[in-house]
């Protein structure tokens, strides 16, 4: 009874446990969570998994930056010191990788330059005569004339090598040119005598392989130059015997490539070998006479060193640590340190010295005339690329026949479906270049040729996939772009493109999603990560994505967009193709660049080491106080109108309320101005764009909204006023004009204290004017306009323009500053009590007073 109660009681427990389970499962099937995230994951943990993915991605991508980066940078200087001396470096550096090979020269002096930087020049040069090898005859002669060679003695720094006393060394070095390089150490092998084989003295120098007498397998082992470096060219004899033993002995280790030695890769790089030779560490015994020690030896393929017992008499000859030499090996001067290869920072500060370097050549060639570098085009066609005949139709009617270097580059580069970098001076074509990247021999066509492939295959589907997004950072960009992209699409009726941006409403963009073709999408990132987020269906249409490209790529990787582009990333398939368009490129970005490229694509450089801003372009600045900055802006333009009757003018302030301010005062001094900033109704914003686009003889104020990408044909000037956030928006700025390869000019105005900026920019061909002449008369009709201006504009400006040197580091920290800064502009713009605005950012900052004015809490 007991037991069958027991019995009944647990069927009844597994029956409602199986109820139960059951139930779930049904609830389960019937939902309740979304079910576009797999994994029984709602929308919270999708997005949380998925940001720690990004993060995870981030610090891999860290520890692998550092290595890439150095190895780009040294492949930019080797390719920019092979092509520092040809004219036509653009050309070239465009059109392929810099790595022609050098002349033995070149590669002398190249090598000469990277590593001892000072008195290079007078390693080698033309009067020294041409390089070549030993003879056997020569050696012998020498050894004829001077007796066996004693290494440890040549090494030890106490005597001459022999041949140096015929006058030169069998190189064609003279002996008091190597000594003081220490190259003497390379040539002073007895086994080069006896066995007569051939040194090429400039594989020894240049050193990133084998030595020459490595060659036939023998005299100085098989070590690299770098690997001799590193050891201090420590050379140690030993014999035959001990050299067998030691190696019985098994004490080696076989070592590796160090990192450095990957990393002095020039020569290597040069003649296409690889350093397969690592080295051995043995423990070794020179015949007694100084005990056991730590050695080093020969080269991996096992070949023996020779020679050199001291007397010279045919025995082996190995390669010992300077551990191993004692006083043979005691160095008499100090070697030049090797940092500048080691630390990134010296890195940088080389790579600034040749940019230095070079930006001063290209001047010196524009004074003379000498060529016509800044011409945009390429000799290439576009019918010549297999693009699509209705494109080239298109581009014909739109006035594009040829192509421009970054065009003709970027496509070059996508025949192999790489993902690319692409780095290019302002106004020379990126759009284009990305919109119609024609890959005849790839199946994955970029952007436009994209779209027409994949839309054949879609055309049985009601709702097409998305092919091509393209990001930006504003949205007047947004619209130039789908507007350009329409241009080329006149005869491809099926693809649409849809821009997708802050502004407008988001229904909108709903109903024309779902009722227009829109194979391409224009977006910026927050709109665009809005529909990811809050549109079912689609990040589906994302999965079919071809191709990505983020234009102002420095702009969309920087801090304040990078997690929304780590975002939409995460929502794209992995099979696509990135690229990544800018005209300026800092290390940050190149580093971060990776969140969105894979490992290896390809980095295109149509600007080289050169500046990134044009050379037609006058640029200068003007250094004044805050309280003049009104009226000098006001002078330039008068100037400057006077000047140039069809003048075009952009002038960029910092912030938006500064350029509502500045377009208040000058349409107040009667002034043809227009104005475009963030605090403008879009609508607004698009018709002034438009306006301005066609117009002649106007001013558009702006603010950095305006700063990128925007195309607007003839700015004859650019005016910037206060300091840039970076180098990037200053060249950004400046490259409104001068686009097309035509001519411009650009003033930046400063107060005295943001003259730290032009640290940043001092690689740029600009120069200082002397602050204008302010006549007296309109300083007082400037008061006069300022005083009309409703004080809510002013106070409003004068909040903003503080909280933009706020947020600016050097000021940021410093409140003496701020109120300075705060007590300059008060008077400038007139006001007589700090605004109310104000007054809670100041009390926070722990300000008492501005201007005089007591701050109350
Ligand atoms: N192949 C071509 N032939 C002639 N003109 C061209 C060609 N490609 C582009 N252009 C013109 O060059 C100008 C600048 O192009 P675009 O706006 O693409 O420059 P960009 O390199 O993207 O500049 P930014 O860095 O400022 O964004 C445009 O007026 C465009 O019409």
């Amino acid at each position: 009874m007991y037991s069958s109660m027991i019995f009944l009681e647990r069927s009844r427990i597994l029956h409602d446990h199986h109820h139960a389970l059951h139930r779930l499962t049904i609830l389960r099937r019937m939902g309740g969570g979304p079910r576009t995230f797999p994994g029984g994951l709602n929308k919270w943990q999708w997005k949380r998994l998925h940001e720690k993915q990004a993060r995870q991605k981030e610090k891999r991508l860290l520890d692998q930056e550092k290595e890439l980066y150095q190895a780009r940078v040294r492949s930019e200087i080797r390719s920019k010191i092979s092509n520092l001396d040809s004219s036509e470096f653009h050309h070239q550096s465009m059109n392929s990788p810099n790595f022609k090979p050098l002349s033995p020269k070149e590669h002398i002096k190249a090598l000469a330059d990277r590593f001892m930087k000072e008195g290079a020049e007078d390693l080698w040069n033309e009067a020294d005569g041409p390089i070549r090898s030993v003879s056997p005859r020569e050696m012998a002669r020498i050894e004829s004339d001077h007796g066996p060679i004693d290494v440890r003695r040549v090494i030890s720094g106490g005597n001459r090598i022999p041949s140096n006393e015929s006058g030169e060394v069998s190189s064609g070095f003279s002996y008091n040119q190597l000594k003081p390089r220490r190259f003497s150490t390379y040539l002073c092998s007895d086994k080069i005598e006896t066995n007569g084989c051939q040194i090429d003295i400039r594989r020894v120098i240049l050193g990133g392989n084998r030595i020459a007498s490595n060659e036939s397998g023998e005299v100085l082992s098989g070590f690299s130059y770098s690997q001799l470096k590193a050891r201090r060219f420590s050379t140690y004899s030993c014999s035959d015997k001990q050299y067998s033993l030691l190696k019985a002995r098994h004490y080696s280790v076989r070592g590796s490539r160090s990192s450095y030695r990957k990393n002095d890769s020039s020569s290597s790089e040069d003649d296409g070998t690889d350093n397969e030779e690592g080295f051995m560490m043995m423990k070794s015994n020179d015949g007694g006479r100084r005990g056991r020690r730590l050695s080093l030896i020969g080269s991996s393929d096992g070949e023996g060193a020779e020679d050199d017992d001291g007397k010279g008499n045919g025995k082996k000859k190995m390669m010992m640590s300077s551990a191993a030499l004692g006083k043979y090996d005691i160095k008499k001067t100090k070697r030049i340190p090797l940092k500048f290869l080691e630390d990134e920072d010296d890195l940088s500060l080389h790579v600034q010295a040749i940019r230095s370097e070079f930006n001063k050549r290209r001047m010196a060639e524009k004074e003379n005339d000498v060529g016509d570098d800044d011409s945009i085009l390429s000799p290439k066609r576009f019918d010549e690329c297999n693009v699509s005949p209705l494109t080239v139709k298109a581009l014909t009617l739109a006035g594009y026949v040829q192509m421009t270097k970054v065009q003709d580059a970027t496509l070059a580069a996508c025949l192999e479906g790489k993902d690319a970098l692409v780095k290019a001076k302002t106004g020379t074509g990126k759009t284009v270049a990305f919109l119609l990247c024609d890959v005849v021999k790839h199946k994955q066509l970029p952007a436009i040729e994209t779209v027409l492939k994949a839309s054949i295959k879609d055309a049985a589907k009601r709702v097409p996939q998305i092919c091509v997004l393209i990001l930006l950072p504003t949205r007047e960009l947004a619209s130039q772009i789908a507007a350009e992209a329409n241009v080329l699409l006149k005869y491809h009726d099926r693809i649409g493109v849809q821009t997708l941006v802050g502004g407008t409403r988001f229904k909108d963009d709903q109903r024309r999603l779902e009722t227009e073709p829109c194979q391409i999408i224009v977006a910026t990132p927050g709109r665009l990560l809005d529909h990811i987020e809050n549109k079912s269906g689609f990040s589906a249409r994302l999965m079919g994505l071809k191709m990505l490209i983020l234009d102002e790529a420095d702009h969309l990787l920087d801090l304040g967009f990078r997690k929304d582009i780590e975002k939409i990333v995460d929502c794209l398939p992995r099979q696509k193709q990135s690229l990544l368009f800018s005209a300026t490129l800092p290390k940050e970005v190149r580093r971060v660049s990776q969140l969105v490229l894979k490992r290896e694509h390809a980095y295109i450089n149509t600007v080289g080491l050169g500046p990134e801003t044009h050379d037609k372009v006058n640029q200068s600045y003007v250094i004044a106080p805050h309280e003049q900055h009104f009226q000098i802006v006001h002078h330039l333009l008068k100037e400057h109108i006077a000047q140039v009757p069809n003048y075009k003018v952009i002038v960029f302030c910092t912030t938006a309320m500064m350029t509502s301010l500045m377009f208040s005062l000058l349409r107040e001094m009667k002034m043809s101005v227009r104005e475009i900033h963030s605090r403008k109704p879009q609508l607004y914003r698009t018709r002034v764009s438009d306006e301005f686009k066609e117009a002649r003889q106007l001013i558009l104020i702006t603010s950095e909204v305006s700063a990128r990408g925007m195309n607007y044909p003839d700015v004859s000037l650019v005016i910037q006023v206060g300091v840039p956030t970076d180098r990037g928006q200053y060249v950004n700025r400046l490259g409104r004009t001068g686009r097309e390869g035509k001519g411009g000019e650009g003033i930046m105005l400063l107060a005295p204290w943001e003259e730290y900026f032009l640290e940043e920019i001092k690689d740029l061909p600009i120069h200082k004017s002397s602050s204008p002449h302010l006549d007296p008369d309109t300083k007082v009709k400037i008061e006069k306009s300022m005083a009309a201006i409703d004080p809510s504009v002013k106070e409003a400006a004068y909040h903003a323009w503080l909280g933009y040197y706020n947020s600016i580091r050097e000021t940021g920290r410093d409140k003496t500053t701020l109120a300075e800064l705060a007590t300059g502009f008060c008077k400038s713009i007139g006001l007589e009590k700090v605004p109310a605005l104000f007054r809670k950012t100041a009390v926070k900052m722990g300000l008492k007073d501005i201007a005089g004015i007591r701050i109350r809490k």
